[in-house]
């Protein structure tokens, strides 16, 4: 790798000193015999400055690069409070890596064009913005699980069972036979806990959702927790702590980049357990209170979410759902049998579900009974029909839509925004 320094390290104390950038052309202007360019690399940006005097030749090429192309950037550190950060470079030499005639992406881009060329689109300090929160996200994540004695494990994507209802899986041929994209790891989490108790994965989920909304992708990053022993109320608390260290984590190592997109970070600040909770049906009473037409029995959707947030200032939960709505693995509320042991976490501020978890139904025969329910075969779920014949214990679980979580923290206006590459009903392209 070239000797280099990155344009953030680059202190008003270093006046004086010599220095070699290595970037891309951000922006640039002539001003009189100046040419100024500031240079983009992924720690920010860095003022730079061409005369004639300082190097005929470095001036000449200056003049002529273009935005975006990749340059080298050699000259001295000088202090000037009218650079974007306070200090400069006098440039006396540049090496030119690859010049860019016209750069595709202008100011008036259209978000439809923008998708088109994503991987142009990646150059953004925004979108790079982006991408250090969302990973310093996982990161805390990673954190916080080893410290509470969470062991990562790493659950198949072929699979043949669904999860999460027969209509939004991918089906692929895998051989001679039918197979599927996982929509979720949790099946496989549930058989690692008769080993590991406690286990996590982060695994990419993926979703024929045909419904084309602002929080759905067909492909998204699940971050998925299981535990043995622990019933709804536990996996409740480990939801709370988790999501709590994961935001207070990133506020405190992402503030600027998160500033970026949000001012007001007041419900990223109250992220501290416990969160509110409420029940399905006080829920339903809230959204008839509001003048919203729903019925108890029906599902919230994003419209109902984004209703219900108003009432919170921080994430909250919603748990107690009626059973029909639910999945078939969640286990029936012992003391009303409409019901299942099942919560999801909704985010503030309109964004709603960025969480879905339940405790699992642990009695074979009551499994049985619900997947047949559900309209599916037992003999598709004999290996985990399995788990409840082999010393099958209380268990919970939760999944994290990364994407959702993302999305709120910086309060993007699609979740599209919040993935490397995203794919939805109309785009797998590029
Ligand atoms: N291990 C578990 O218990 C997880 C469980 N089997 C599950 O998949 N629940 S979920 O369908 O509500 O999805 C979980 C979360 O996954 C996110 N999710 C769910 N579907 C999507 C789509 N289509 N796009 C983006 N994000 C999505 C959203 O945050 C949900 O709350
Ligand atoms: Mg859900």
């Amino acid at each position: 790798m070239i000797e280099k320094v990155y344009c953030a390290d680059v202190k008003p104390k270093m006046e004086g000193e010599r220095v070699r950038l290595a970037g891309w052309v951000y922006r640039k202007r002539e001003v009189g015999k100046k040419v100024f360019i500031v240079l983009r690399d992924s720690s920010g940006i860095m003022q730079t400055v061409f005369t004639k005097e300082l190097s005929e030749e470095a001036y000449t090429k200056a003049k002529q690069v273009g935005i975006e192309s990749s340059v080298i950037i050699e000259g001295v550190v000088k202090v000037d409070p009218r650079a974007p950060t306070g200090v400069e470079i006098q440039a006396d030499k540049i090496e030119i890596i690859q010049n860019v005639e016209f750069f595709p992406i202008t100011k008036d881009a259209s978000d439809e064009f923008l998708l088109d060329v994503r991987h142009l689109h990646l150059h953004s300090p925004k979108v790079a913005d982006i991408m250090k929160v969302k990973g310093t996200l996982m990161q805390a994540a990673r954190e916080w699980l080893l410290q509470d004695g969470w062991y990562e494990v790493f659950p198949p994507i072929l699979v043949t069972g669904a999860v999460e209802g027969g209509s939004t899986l991918f089906k692929l041929k895998y051989f001679d036979r039918e197979a599927y994209l996982s929509q979720s790891a949790q099946l496989y989490l549930e058989a690692a806990i008769f080993g590991l108790e406690k286990v996590w994965s982060l695994t990419p989920s993926f979703r024929a959702e045909k419904s084309r909304t602002r929080r759905h992708l067909t492909e998204y990053w699940h971050l998925e927790l299981e535990a043995a022993w622990m019933d709804l109320w536990d996996i409740m608390r480990v939801e709370e702590e988790l999501v709590s260290y994961m935001v207070q984590r990133t506020l405190e190592l992402r503030k600027k980049e998160i500033e970026g997109f949000r001012k007001d970070l007041t419900t990223l600040k109250n992220t501290e357990p416990p969160f509110p909770r409420i029940s399905y049906d006080e829920a339903i009473d809230i959204l008839q209170s509001k003048g919203v037409k729903i019925e108890w029995g029906e599902d919230m959707g994003a419209d109902e979410e984004r209703v219900l947030t108003e009432e919170f200032d921080r994430p909250f939960f919603v748990y107690g759902y009626p059973k029909h709505i639910k999945a078939f693995y969640m286990k029936e509320d012992p003391e009303d049998p409409r019901k299942v042991l099942a919560a999801d976490m909704l985010a503030p501020e309109g964004y709603g579900e960025i969480i879905g978890g339940s405790q699992r139904e642990d009695d074979y025969n009551k499994l049985v009974q619900r997947i047949i329910e559900e309209g599916m075969d037992p003999k598709n779920y004999e290996w985990y029909l399995d788990l409840r014949k082999y010393g099958s214990v209380p268990h919970s679980g939760f999944g994290l839509g990364l994407e959702r979580l993302v999305t709120w923290v910086l309060k993007l206006d699609h979740i599209r925004w919040a993935t490397l590459f995203p794919r939805t009903p109309s785009r797998i392209y590029p």
